[in-house]
Parts: structure tokens; sequence; C-alpha cells
């Protein structure tokens, strides 16, 4: 049976988000190249729509690292399944997600890629539900918070389903 959804956050306001989040980043990082890092999978949709609003020089780098599964909440485990292709040294990243909830799995990354001697290390997400933070990440660009309900869509998955809704929605029980 088909899960009911209910829209938290419209197509348009996502759009509109994101080329605020893409022209504050051009501005904070002129004269400058930056690295983008997406966190796969959840990142994907939201880090190619936030390139196409940087005007900077952008490059791409993707890392899968994963700790839920197909559960809707954190197992606490964070591993890497992909690790990035390039090397940080020197350059300018920009981690990208969709969501912070836990704090679990973008903790543990700032830890190991700020090891790697990046000039600079700033987090993005689209989604932030603060009320969920068990271990403290400074987030510096964020699109929305959220309440504590487990969203989908623009990345967001329940049990790999839903990624491709075009808007972020709650699963109604
Ligand atoms: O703050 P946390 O509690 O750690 O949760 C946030 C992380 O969980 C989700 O990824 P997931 O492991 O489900 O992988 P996916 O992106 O492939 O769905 C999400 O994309 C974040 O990476
Ligand atoms: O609310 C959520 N939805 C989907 N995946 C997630 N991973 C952490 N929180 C969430
Ligand atoms: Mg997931």
């Amino acid at each position: 049976m088909a899960d009911k959804i209910s829209v938290l956050l419209t197509e348009q306001e996502v759009d509109d988000k994101i080329k605020q989040i893409g022209m504050q980043i051009s501005k904070d990082y002129e004269g400058k190249d930056v690295h983008l890092i997406c966190i796969l999978k959840g990142g994907v949709f939201f880090m190619c729509e936030l390139a196409k609003r940087i005007t900077v020089p952008v490059s791409l780098d993707f890392m899968d690292v994963s700790s839920y599964g197909d559960d809707t909440s954190s197992s606490g485990v964070v591993k890497i399944v992909k690790d990035l292709d390039e090397l940080l040294e020197g350059k300018h990243v920009i981690i990208v997600e969709d969501i912070i909830d836990s704090g679990r799995t973008l903790h543990y990354l700032m830890e190991i890629l700020k090891k790697r001697n990046p000039a600079s290390l700033r987090l993005c997400t689209l989604l932030d539900k603060p009320e969920r933070r068990v271990v403290d990440v400074k987030v510096d660009y964020v699109g929305f918070n959220i309440p504590d309900k487990f969203v989908v869509g623009y990345g967001l998955d329940y049990a790999q389903k839903y990624r491709n809704l075009p808007y972020i929605g709650v699963i109604e029980q």
C-alpha cells in the first residue's frame, strides 16, 4: 500500500532557499574556489541544485557514509562506504548534507576530514532537526530548521524510497 505523505516544504520553498544559500556562499567565497563534498546518497539532489547557484569556481567530490540503513533512527555506527577521490589539502571545502539529525554522522565526518588539512572546512545542510541532537555539530549554512518528524524527499529516503520527491514531505502514520 502506498504511504500517505503530507507536504512540509514545497518545491518552490526549497528552490528559493537553495538560491539564497548559493548566493550567500558565492559572496562568502568571493575570489576563491570551493570544493563541494556530497554525502551520498541523501545529499545528491541538494548538491546538484546548490552547485548551479554558486558563481565562484566549483569542484565536486562524493563520499558515502551510512549510519541509518533502512531504519528510521540512527544506529550510532557510522561507516565509510565510499571515500573521496581527491585530496583536500589546501582546498576550501564545504560538506553538503540533506539533514543533520542526531549529529552523529557529521560529527564523525568533520573529525576525519579536518585531519586531511583543507584550507577551510564548512558544513551546509538543507535541513536541521536541532531537537534530536545527541552530538554537537557546528553547522555553517542551514536551509530550514524542522520539527522532530521523519521527513522524505529531495534526497531523503524511507527504506530507500521517496528520494525523488521534489519537495519535503512527512509520512503520515
Ligand atoms: O545526524 P544523523 O542522525 O547522523 O543523521 C543524518 C544522516 O542520516 C542520513 O543518511 P543515511 O545514513 O540514512 O544514508 P543515506 O543518505 O544514503 O540515506 C542523512 O542523509 C544524514 O547523512
Ligand atoms: O528525517 C529523516 N528522514 C530520512 N532520513 C533521515 N536521516 C536522518 N533523519 C532522517
Ligand atoms: Mg537514509
